[in-house]
């Protein structure tokens, strides 16, 4: 019987200058780029920011590896083509809508399928040739990949797998990310991904010309949401295997390439940087939220954030609605009904999500683009209003939503407006919204909401401290 792999060790944190080797003494000492490399290895820098870029945001790793990533015969466009990857949204590939989008999850695939076959393109903004926008793709696989590793030259992957563990090898060293984890890899690491306990679905936000970072917690303090220690980094692992015929995909400009080679890539014995795949368990967040009125903004929630050169304004947030307690009292607790001026590309890890009572399932999406009025549905809402004024605190459980949100407008691939998992009813959830607007119907001045923020602890005349 073969005998269960490993699970991978990690190293833990955030933007840390990294330092791991698979053989004692195969980083060199002193210096980056001697003569020659211990154990004879060949040096490659991978970097993830121009070389001027300024300190605090300069991303770059430095790899010893027993053949450098050079040594492939040229790329030739990948056959078959790639019918369904977009990195330019303009007129001529995808279309503007304003209209509130739902799709329903995608089945797995009958013939045989790897991620990156499995991998398509929802909708986007901006092009990787500017280095500018981003793309919100979304897979489904049942197949690993094999005698191949996939290489995005275009941008970060965010990926944010809802169904089937990814067993995932990168030039840094393995990283194994089940549903309720997201894992990033950023641009130029070539990766491969098996799929060990069967079919995987899920998400991914690709973003051009930046990286993710933690977001500031302002008022909140030093510590609070995502923290730094609990983003895992992998540890140097290599293999030296010879493996004729072996494939990298690229990924340029939305469009496929390959290249053989007879190694494999992942031959990299020890390496030390900042510029890192890694992965965060979304069950590790440390929500702050309201504790006495209104539903906070949900950036509250935000995991990670690529910032745009707009100070505070995102060019995408990915934001979580994990478990938490609601303690808001006389307080429309669900999610608000708005317009905004970002765009909200939403999924379902597990669960149900607190605004839709049904329709919006796991492995679904929707999206919501810039002005889109969107919130909670019909039945969501008349049970809200039904439930009356409910000052218990209620724990939300066994749910995971997540959100990529961008200032940036996308626009939407013919393939998912045409696609048969497209909810043409999405609408319906909506049009039952009823007015209860009555002119002569007092009760809320008299005993609710407007009432009681009023009578919030004001001391008395008699407690008042002089
Ligand atoms: O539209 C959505 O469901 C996402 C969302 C959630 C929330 O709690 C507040 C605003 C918002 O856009
Ligand atoms: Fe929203």
């Amino acid at each position: 019987m073969e005998k269960p792999a490993a699970a991978p060790e990690y190293q833990s944190g955030f933007g840390n200058h990294f330092s791991t080797e698979a053989m004692t003494g195969a980083l060199p000492r002193g210096q980056n780029s001697p003569l020659t490399c211990p154990y004879g290895l060949y040096a490659e820098q991978i970097s993830g920011t121009s070389f001027t870029a300024p300190r605090k945001v300069n991303q770059l790793s430095w790899l010893y590896r027993i053949k450098p990533s050079v040594t492939h015969e040229p790329f030739h466009p990948r056959v078959p083509r790639h019918e369904r990857l977009l990195s330019e949204f303009n007129q001529s590939t995808s279309s503007a809508t304003p209209t509130q989008l739902r799709w329903r999850p995608l089945d797995i695939p009958d013939s045989p399928t790897d991620f990156i076959d499995g991998l398509y393109t929802v909708c986007g903004a901006g092009s990787s040739f500017i280095r500018h926008g981003f793309a919100i793709h979304m897979y489904a696989a049942n197949k690993s990949m094999d005698g191949c590793a996939f290489c995005n030259a275009d941008g970060d992957f965010l990926v944010v797998p809802q169904k089937g563990r990814l067993s995932i090898t990168t030039e840094c060293g393995k990283l194994e990310v089940s549903p309720g984890e997201i894992v990033v890899l950023p641009q130029g690491f070539r990766f491969s991904i098996d799929l060990p306990n069967g079919p995987s679905r899920g998400y991914v936000a690709e973003i051009f010309g930046a990286h993710f970072q933690l977001p500031d917690l302002g008022p909140i303090g030093a510590n609070g949401l995502a923290a730094p220690r609990d983003f895992l980094v992998p540890t140097a692992w290599f293999e030296e295997t010879s493996r004729p015929g072996y494939t990298i995909v690229q990924k340029f400009g939305g469009e496929l390439f390959t290249a053989k080679q007879d190694f494999s890539p992942f031959n990299v014995v020890a390496w030390h940087g900042n510029y890192v795949p890694y992965k965060y368990d979304l069950s590790k967040f440390c929500p702050f939220n309201t504790v006495l009125i209104d539903h906070s903004d949900p950036s509250i929630n935000t995991v990670l954030t690529a910032p745009s050169d707009k100070p505070g304004v995102a060019l995408l947030d990915f934001v979580i609605f994990p478990p938490r307690w609601l303690v808001a009292e006389h307080t429309f607790r669900p999610p608000y009904y708005h317009r905004n001026c970002m765009s909200e590309f939403m999924g379902l890890i597990y669960g149900l999500y607190e605004a839709k009572a049904d329709g919006f399932v796991p492995g679904g999406a929707s999206l919501h683009s810039c002005m889109t009025p969107h919130g909670p549905d019909t039945t969501t809402y008349e049970a809200t209003i039904a439930h009356g004024d409910n000052s218990e605190p209620f724990r939300i459980r066994d749910t995971m939503a997540f959100m990529f949100e961008s200032y940036l407008v996308p626009r939407v691939c013919p393939w998912v407006l045409e696609s048969p998992y497209l909810d043409t009813n999405y609408y319906q959830c909506w049009i039952g919204l009823k007015s209860h607007f009555s002119s002569t119907n007092t009760r809320t001045a008299e005993n609710g909401n407007l009432a009681v923020p009023g009578s919030r602890e004001v001391p008395s005349e008699d407690n008042q401290s002089v």
